[in-house]
């Protein structure tokens, strides 16, 4: 098994008398930015004017440009959209990172595929909670943290790694666990993990699912409830105890899915369409495309979040779920971009 790092076994004093820069304020910044002001960090928000920066002054953060941010901190965290990284890193953050800085990211995206080239006399390292910021801040409030993984890329001041365990400690992942690794696994597995399965292979599934019932003539509320909505129930099942816990919740009909039917869906082949999603990403062929739909201003990109608003499985979604006034409640936990 690997090595765990928790919170009681983190000395976060070297990071205490630091200055924090949390460079962005959407999902990952709000959360960081928060919780570790509240984890008796010092911390300054560097953003462009405009909502986010609005958000981090209502919110009672201290908030200035990035350039400003970045001159006046120790530890920079970069929380923009990777695409967009590499410019305003050039322009404001570069000019700002002396030596013997930090430099910060939560996903090696920008370090691993070298689109920002960090000079040698700076720190450079990850964290990188494994979840959606709304839920790193939820969770933190809640007294439970989301786990994380750190990573890193250059020690130019011998304390890179206390740094990065005390910042994971301060955004709460400490609680749930912090996990060494580097820039090359966090990349690669992230993206695999996000396209192939949570982000892009479940929703797949899903809509399939519902398709198909829908095709086959049966109601289309029915179909989200079956696909969608207890999907979230399963999942947690599994969260809280493994799949263990799922087959003991569950019918014995349903388990004999698990165990025949599942595979019929889930076949070789489709495994060996991961092995290729898993080999653009390794050599760069993913990150290519996507860099280049970014520079021709996302036509792709544009066009599939608009079908994918339209689907008919989220215009039932919204319809039944604005009956669940619990649903709604927990939705205004979250800031929702
Ligand atoms: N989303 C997640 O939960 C996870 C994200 N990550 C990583 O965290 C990083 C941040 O991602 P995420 O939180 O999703 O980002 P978001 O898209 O949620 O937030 C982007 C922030 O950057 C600001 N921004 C965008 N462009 C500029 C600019 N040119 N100058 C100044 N500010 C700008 C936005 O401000 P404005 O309101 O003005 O647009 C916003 O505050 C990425 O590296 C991502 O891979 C890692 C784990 C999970
Ligand atoms: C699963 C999506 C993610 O990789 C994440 C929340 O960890 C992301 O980049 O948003």
């Amino acid at each position: 098994m690997a090595k765990m790092y928790y919170e009681n076994e983190i000395n976060e004093s070297v990071l205490k008398g630091k200055k924090i820069a949390i460079i962005g304020y959407g999902s990952q910044g709000h959360a960081h930015a928060l919780n570790l002001k509240e984890s008796g960090f010092d911390v300054v928000v560097g953003v462009r004017p405009g909502k986010s920066f609005d958000q981090a002054k209502e919110d009672g953060v201290e908030v200035k440009t990035v350039a400003e941010a970045a001159a006046e901190a120790d530890v920079i965290q970069i929380l923009l959209p990777d695409e967009r990284q590499k410019a305003v890193y050039e322009a404001e953050i570069a000019p700002n990172l002396t030596t013997g800085k930090a430099l910060m990211f939560a996903h090696g995206f920008n370090i691993h595929f070298g689109q920002i080239v960090p000079p040698a006399d700076v720190d450079v390292f990850l964290v990188a909670p494994k979840g959606p910021g709304h839920l790193v801040r939820r969770q933190f409030q809640e007294g439970a943290g989301v786990p994380g993984l750190f990573a890193i890329h250059q020690d130019a001041t011998g304390e890179a790694r206390d740094l990065a365990l005390a910042y994971g400690k301060g955004i709460g992942s400490a609680r749930g666990g912090l996990l060494e690794t580097t820039f090359a696994e966090e990349t690669v597995t992230d993206l695999f993990g996000e396209q192939a399965v949570l982000c892009g292979g479940a929703t797949a599934l899903v809509k399939a699912g519902f398709e198909t019932l829908v095709e086959a003539g049966y109601q289309p509320e029915l179909a989200y409830f079956e696909t969608l909505h207890e999907l979230k129930l399963i999942v947690d099942l599994m969260f809280e105890g493994g799949m263990e816990t799922m087959r003991y919740s569950v019918s014995d009909t349903a388990e004999w899915g698990d165990y025949v039917t599942g595979p019929r869906i889930v076949t070789d082949e489709v495994k060996e369409n991961m092995k290729a999603v898993l080999k653009d990403i390794q050599d760069g062929t993913f990150a290519k495309d996507w860099i280049n739909e970014n520079e021709t201003g996302r036509p792709r990109y544009t066009k599939y979040k608009e079908e994918g608003a339209n689907h008919q499985i989220e215009e039932v979604g919204r319809k039944l779920r604005s009956m669940m006034p619990f649903i709604q409640e927990g939705k205004k936990k979250v800031v929702i971009k």
